[in-house]
């Protein structure tokens, strides 16, 4: 758990935990124990802490958090243990020292730092704060302003950054460890005092109070209804207004704060989730332990739309050549242009001593009207829109074109994975990755598997996932996969309540107070209306193929809503045309206001069918939409579609802008309780019979039976008892 060895009158303690050394009770231990060794042996002149593995540590181990054994003994007395040593003690930092580990490092006297490491206080987006002192430590080395920033944002910063803001005294390119030892031999016999942060003073500001007003103001309007970065602010600020030991006693009355929210809990299962769903598995057997990826050393892009763009600005920035292709010149040099204007603006944003974009070398970025350009690339990502015909005939190309090993991705949000393989001759190279607009900034790729799919190739578009810094979810074949099929009832219900009484504003600000970046109608407005519309065209759900006699707020018997169709009908598309559910400055406009023309619209529409319009009261707007979303996520679960509910919450906090501390919807249920979400849902569904979207599924029912199980367990009782679903 920690090794100590002498080099030969410098003590070395090696954390030792893998993968990441963190912080458990026996390293603790270990780590007090080498202390204390190094204490007592008089030959010993000076201590020198680094990690296992090139990593000095990730910290406390987040799965304790929620443990009722959690480690009683206190990170925060040993790191007092260390600054108080009569030796000196240097840190060697390799790797990562985050969280508790950044702590442990500044209780030491010195920290030397490899060129590569990377630095940060993480705690904020945990919903915690750094509770081992570390929210006094930090602004007396590196001055609040710095000390706010990395501790309310969680930014992780390089070595090269830590080292011009005095975080660390030395930065290095060769062996750290031994760096240290040579800076510990140096230090032999100098004072100590200066190096113990808790007796430095904070450095003052011109004006401290004016600085700290400002920044809470900053702080507040990035949490978004997070708790912890408010708290966290709150302790660096009583860093400025009091003396050491009764700033840690008021770090240590926020942290348990804390620790005992619901909001740690949902942030820390979202770090796990994520984890968790990079170990796919499919219905089939295919596993993340057993396949292998193909290495993707070049790529090709077909549409140059806005996906393609981003899709293509992904690939250039994790330096992966691309051959981009449209389907004439005219295309082709718009999307050039607009390609180039992505990049350049990305380039701007990197950080300065990056390396640069290399996207003005054809080598790396080639544009093409040529098929046969594609000959050689590793990887194809179609990007057309969203059209069955014209995706299998490319498709059916590329089978004839493309090198034998290829994979053949689709970005799609809804088409049949299987349909489109079928078109060519290789279906176990074809898989579906649905970006997420804008494709260069979004972090969500669902990766859909078809009924052929080799797991090599699921292995192949996940490893493409990490290489482009995106979440790669695995997930089955379905209308919507994963992500927009359970949208569909969340839009539906929204679209329901306007039609019993409310109005989009009223919708949209509910579930924008709930922590949705965007509310329902105004996230309609964004992505246009018209791709709904022309995919309810497609499913006969709307337009001249709808037969003769079929009532207007009826399809097979179920309800509909014209609604939307009528907007489209009317030109209102949203923010493209400038009107959609709400009216907008200008066409492409971003500011939403209410409409007058759409709140007459409403009340005709209800008088030309007879609904008699009430009032509708946040917690049935909230209900019908989050629960009808959530039940459609048990129906995925127990269809095997998703492995486990944390591939639906990643997708949800990844992809559609759920509030990441609630932890994704999956778990809110857990959180609300299960029994209470069936309750709701047999409320709803009895007073709404032709909505199935609100009957509650068979594996919520069997859950709810058990009580409210805890969600690690929820996949269980479906192996168990799938049969009788
Ligand atoms: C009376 C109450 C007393 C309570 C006592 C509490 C005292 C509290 C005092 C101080 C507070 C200190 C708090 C903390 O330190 S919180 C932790 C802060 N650290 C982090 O947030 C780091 C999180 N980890 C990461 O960012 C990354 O994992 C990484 C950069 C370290 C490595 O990234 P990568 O190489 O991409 O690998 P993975 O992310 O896949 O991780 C590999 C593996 O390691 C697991 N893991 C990583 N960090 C932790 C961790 N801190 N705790 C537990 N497990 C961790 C990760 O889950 C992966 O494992 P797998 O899920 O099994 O695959």
């Amino acid at each position: 758990m920690a090794q100590y060895a002498r080099s030969p009158a410098v003590a070395v303690i090696r954390l030792r935990n893998p993968p990441v050394n963190t912080l458990s009770f026996a390293v603790l231990q270990a780590l007090e124990d080498g202390l204390e060794k190094a204490d007592a042996d008089p030959s010993v002149k000076a201590v020198m802490i680094c990690g296992e593995n090139g990593k000095f540590s990730a910290g406390a181990d987040i799965r304790g958090f929620s443990s009722p054994n959690r480690p009683v003994k206190s990170l925060a007395a040993l790191v007092s243990l260390i600054e108080s040593s009569k030796k000196p003690v240097v840190a060697a930092i390799e790797g990562i020292a985050l969280g508790g580990g950044l702590e442990v490092a500044l209780g030491c006297h010195y920290r030397v730092a490899h060129v590569k490491a990377r630095m940060g206080l993480p705690e904020v987006t945990l919903g915690l704060l750094p509770g081992a002192e570390g929210t006094q430590r930090l602004p007396r080395l590196i001055g609040v302003p710095a000390a706010l920033d990395m501790i309310t944002t969680g930014k992780h910063i390089p070595a090269t950054e830590a080292l011009k803001l005095g975080l660390v005294d030395e930065v290095v390119e060769e062996n750290t460890v031994e760096a240290a030892i040579r800076l510990a031999n140096k230090v032999i016999g100098q004072p100590l005092g200066p190096r113990r942060l808790s007796l430095k003073p904070v450095p003052k500001l011109p004006d401290m109070e004016a600085f700290l007003s400002q920044a809470r103001v900053r702080v507040k309007k990035q949490a978004q209804g997070c708790l912890a970065p408010e708290l966290c602010f709150q302790a660096v600020r009583a860093a400025t207004q009091m003396p050491f030991a009764d700033g840690v006693r008021r770090e240590r009355e926020l942290f348990m704060v804390l620790l005992s929210s619901g909001q740690a809990r949902a942030l820390q299962y979202a770090f796990l989730a994520e984890r968790a769903a990079q170990k796919w598995t499919t219905p089939g057997g295919a596993s993340w332990s057993s396949a292998t990826p193909q290495p993707v050393r070049s790529a090709a892009v077909i549409g140059l739309g806005t996906m393609g763009r981003g899709i293509v600005t992904s690939l250039v920035k994790a330096n992966i050549p691309v051959v981009a292709l449209e389907q004439d010149l005219e295309y082709l040099n718009t999307g050039r242009k607009a390609v180039m204007l992505l990049l350049e603006r990305e380039a701007m944003k990197m950080e300065v001593g990056a390396q640069t974009l290399d996207f003005h070398n054809p080598a790396r970025l080639q544009f093409t009207v040529d098929f046969d350009s594609l000959r050689d690339v590793d990887l194809v990502i179609e990007a057309v829109f969203e059209n069955m015909a014209l995706k299998k005939e490319i498709f059916h190309k590329l089978s004839r074109i493309c090198k034998p090993g290829a994979l053949l991705c689709t970005n799609t949000s809804a088409l049949n994975i299987d349909e489109i393989a079928s078109a060519t001759s290789r279906p176990q190279q074809v898989i579906g990755t649905h970006f997420f607009s804008p494709a260069h900034v979004m972090r969500l790729l669902e990766i859909i598997y078809g009924r052929h799919t080799s797991p090599t190739a699921i292995a192949t578009a996940v490893q493409l996932a990490k290489a482009l810094k995106k979440v790669g979810v695995v997930v089955g074949n379905c209308f919507g996969f994963v992500g927009n099929r359970m949208m569909f009832p969340y839009v539906q219900q929204a679209v329901f309540l306007l039609e019993e009484g409310s109005r989009p504003e009223a919708v949209d600000r509910v579930l924008e107070d709930f922590g949705f970046k965007i509310g329902p109608f105004r996230m309609s407005d964004l992505a246009g209306l018209d791709v709904g519309w022309r995919s309810r065209q497609g499913q006969g759900l709307t337009g001249p193929s709808v037969p003769a006699g079929t009532p207007a707020r009826q399809r097979q018997g179920q309800r509909y809503s014209p609604l939307p169709d009528l907007l489209c009908e009317s030109g209102r598309f949203g923010q493209k045309t400038g009107k959609g559910w709400y009216q907008y400055e200008k066409a492409g406009g971003r500011t939403a206001t209410p409409d007058p023309w759409l709140h007459s619209l409403l009340a005709q529409y209800r008088d030309t069918h007879g609904i008699e319009p009430r009032f509708i009261d946040q917690e049935e707007i909230l209900e019908r939409c989050l629960f009808s979303l959530i039940n459609e996520g048990f129906a995925i679960l127990a269809e095997g579609i998703a492995s486990g509910p944390e591939h639906l919450d990643v997708i949800y906090i990844n992809g559609y802008g759920w509030p990441k501390h609630k932890g994704g919807p999956m778990f809110y249920a857990s959180t609300v309780g299960l029994p209470r979400v069936l309750a709701k849902l047999h409320k709803y569904s009895e007073a709404h019979p032709d909505v199935p979207g609100l009957q509650p599924s068979a594996f919520l029912k069997k859950l709810a039976a058990v009580g409210n199980p805890p969600i690690k367990e929820w996949m269980s009782y479906l192996s168990q008892q799938s049969s009788r679903l």
